[in-house]
Parts: C-alpha cells; structure tokens; sequence
C-alpha cells in the first residue's frame, strides 16, 4: 500500500466537530485509511497541516469552467440580455481548443481554492475531460443542450450528442469522471426533444442537470405555455429523479420545493451568479427545512466573476439571511454542510466527509492568518472569513494536486499564458 499521511492539523470531521489529528490515505485505492490522534508508522508521502484545517475538499455542484476565458467580457446585464447579446454570440465562436485551454485554466483555479470536485455543463466536452485528466480533480461533465433556434435535425443531434458523451465518459479518468445528460433549461430545449431523450438518459443510468427556475423571466413562458409550474413540468418529463439535480432553484414556490424534497433532486444554490445578474434570492432556508438537498456552485467565471467556492459559501449565508429576513438562518454550519456534503450528494459524489473509507480529498487551510485569528469556531471562519489564497494544500483521489500553493499537476504560468492569448483572439473574433 502506497500512503500518504497529512498531519498535525486539525481536522474538520462529519459532524462539523474539529480535532487534532492525523489523516493516512491509502493512494491505491484514493480512500481514508484513518483519522487518529498519531500516526503508528511513517507514510510514503508526508504534507504538514500545522496551524492548519484540514476540510473535506470543496464540492463546486455548477459550473461551466471553460468560460474563464469569458471573465469580464461582459458584466452588468440581465441573464436573458448577457446570454444573448454577449455570451451566446462569443461562444459561437470558441473552438474546442479555446474550451480546453479556458478549462485548464478554471481547473487550475478550483484547485488554488481547495475545490477537489465540479460539476460542469458545455460543449467540446471531450476537450474539458482531458483538462479534468491531466489536472487530477473529480468531474461530473455534461454536453449542454440548447434546441431553440436549431432545425429539428441540429436539435436532434445536440440532444444525442449529450447523450453520447455521458455514456462514453462515465468511469473515465481511473473514474475520476462521471457524468449526466444536461438540457441547458426548461425553455431553451423543446419538451419533445425532452420527452423523447429523457427515457433514453434514464434507460442508461445517467441522472439528469439542468438550469431551472433561475428568473421570473424563465418562469413565466413555462406556466403560460404548459400551465403548470417549471419543477411541475419538469417532473412529468420524468427529470426530478433522486439522481438529478438543478442549478439554481431561485423561483421556486411552496409546491415545488416539495416537489424537490418528495422527489430527492438536489438542488446547486449558485448565490454570486444570482447577485451579478439580479436573478433573485434563493430560499435556501426554506428548502432546507423542507430536506431538500441543497448544495453550492459558482456557475461560470462569467457570472461570478471568480471560482472560490469559499466566496460562495460566504455569499450563500448572507443572501440566505437576507432573503429569510432573519440573521439565525443559514448559519456557518449549514453553509459548511453545503459547500462539502451537501453538494456531493447533490451531484451523486461520495465525497464531502472525512471519514475512514471515504474519498481522500481534502483542502487545507492555513489558520496562521490576522484575518483567521483568534479561532474561537473554525466552523465560523470556513463560511465566514476564510479565502481562496489561504489554502495551503489540495488533495484529490489520494494525490497531492498542490503543495504549499504550487499547483503539481498543471503548469501555472504556462496555462496562463495560453489563456491571455486564447481570451484575446477570441473576443477578437467574437467583436468582430
Ligand atoms: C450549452 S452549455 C451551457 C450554457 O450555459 C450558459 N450559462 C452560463 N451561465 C448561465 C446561467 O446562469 N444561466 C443559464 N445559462 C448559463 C453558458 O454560457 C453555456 O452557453
Ligand atoms: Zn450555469
């Protein structure tokens, strides 16, 4: 047995209880060996957690990495009006070399930020896989469907092309990763291309991932339509399955977060995304004290503007306390719960705990830090204080992804560089 042993930190445990331990992983099988007071015998590979916490790896249950390369490109606009004067036109344009250098670069900043696990919907999926591969992080990946706009033929295709990828890349990357069919929405794909590939994703065992109830906006043509609500709708087409899950959930009514709750489809509360693009306030509160499973995501750079699942943490408290009118919901523990646990079950991971036999991934976040101190509740400084620059080490399937801030598995600068110049020529193109 290979092993690699973190120790002298303080150790972030199911129960959201810290306590001083070391942590040996077994790099064969990627798992938690044990969590004990000491160590009996050395370990092949050794990282230092002195001063440090060590927390399961942050699980980002939305996102769409490759558009970093589309951060900044266009801010300040409505979902509907960025999407299709900005976004939309600029993707037309990506190539699938673009999606793979803007995903290295998103991966690269999931990892500088303790991330061990994404969720992620685009096109060139193959593209974003072989980033996923080289950079060593787990993956649920997803070709997003959009049929609006296209003849019967291209939506046709689209939709099978979901299809295709999520049969051919789950269990890749020694499986690493996993995968869902993705209708970009309930109004951007047709409901017959969804009546007729829905049974077909669930003939192959593969859970289901789309945007749903994101704005007023996207509501109103669902219940003027089919009349019916959008998670109604969506449950007769056969997509609220327990292995399923939503991105953003911000429109939801009483109805249909029982639906959610009955159903046990997870939902990925993205909070910065809501915020930048006045989308609204999620009822996180509510839907938690409903059991839905509610997880946490940073949806693409372009609507964040950055990837630290820790800001989302952050921002998931204070937007749910406002949105609750009340300062005691949300607390830190609930926030912790769905920035690790509760995203990874969202997304079907076993990640998200730290437990012997679980998945070995874990962030460690230096504590020696004026804005850390003094630790009265570690728990409190994960949701509330602590930032992306403040961890030390990322651990995924039992490797070490980056030690002391140097990222082992990509090559910063390099992927920097090809990233300023992918950005530039591409919004070249696209401003045309
Ligand atoms: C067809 S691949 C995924 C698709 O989703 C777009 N997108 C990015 N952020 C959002 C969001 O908040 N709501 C809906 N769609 C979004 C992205 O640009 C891709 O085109
Ligand atoms: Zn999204």
């Amino acid at each position: 047995m290979t092993t690699l042993a973190i120790t002298d930190g303080q150790v972030l445990r199911p129960d959201l209880t810290v306590t001083a331990a070391d942590v040996l992983v077994d790099q064969d099988t990627g798992e938690i060996r044990e969590i004990a007071p000491e160590l009996a015998a050395d370990a092949d590979e050794t990282l230092d957690a002195a001063g440090s916490l060590v927390t399961p790896g942050f699980v980002n249950g939305h996102c769409h990495v490759a558009m970093t390369l589309l951060r900044g490109y266009a801010d300040d606009k409505p979902l509907d009006a960025w999407l299709q004067e900005d976004i939309w036109p600029a993707e037309g344009e990506m190539t699938p070399e673009d999606v793979r250098v803007g995903a290295e670069l998103g991966l690269l900043e999931l990892i500088k930020s303790g991330t061990t696990a994404v969720a992620d919907m685009y096109f060139h999926v193959p593209e974003v896989a072989a980033a996923v591969e080289n950079a060593g992080i787990r993956a649920r990946l997803g070709h997003g469907i959009v049929t609006v706009g296209k003849d019967d033929e291209a939506a046709r295709e689209d939709a099978q092309t979901s299809l295709e990828i999520a049969r051919e890349y789950d269990g890749a990357a020694d499986g690493r990763i996993s995968t869902a069919f993705k209708p970009h929405s309930l109004t951007t794909v047709g409901s017959e291309y969804l009546e007729e590939f829905i049974p077909k994703a669930r003939e192959a065992g593969i859970p289901v991932h789309y945007h749903a109830n994101e704005t007023e906006a996207e509501v109103t043509p669902i219940v003027e339509e089919h009349g019916q609500r959008p998670l109604e709708y969506a449950a007769e087409q056969g997509m609220l399955e327990p292995e399923d899950f939503i991105a953003h959930g911000v429109h939801v009514d009483d109805r249909e977060i029982e639906l959610l709750a009955e159903a046990g489809t997870g939902v990925i509360h993205c909070p910065a995304s809501n915020m930048k693009l006045a989308s609204g306030m999620a009822p996180v509160e509510r839907m938690r004290e409903a059991g839905v499973t509610v997880g946490l995501g940073t949806d693409g750079a372009a609507s964040n503007n950055d990837l630290s699942m820790l800001d989302e943490a952050r921002d998931a408290a204070m937007l749910g306390k406002l949105a609750a009118d009340d300062a005691s919901a949300v607390p830190a523990e609930a926030v912790v719960q769905m920035l690790t646990a509760g995203s990874a079950d969202a997304i079907g991971l076993e990640s998200g705990r730290l437990e012997e036999g679980a998945p070995a991934d874990f962030a460690v976040i230096d504590l020696e830090q004026p804005h850390l101190t003094p630790p009265h509740d570690l728990v409190s400084h994960l949701a509330y204080a602590a930032a992306a620059s403040d961890v030390r080490h990322t651990v995924c399937d039992g490797r070490v992804l980056m030690r002391d801030r140097e990222v082992l598995t990509l090559d910063e600068r390099a992927v920097r560089e090809r990233a300023l110049e992918a950005a530039e020529t591409l919004a070249a193109r696209a401003d045309g």
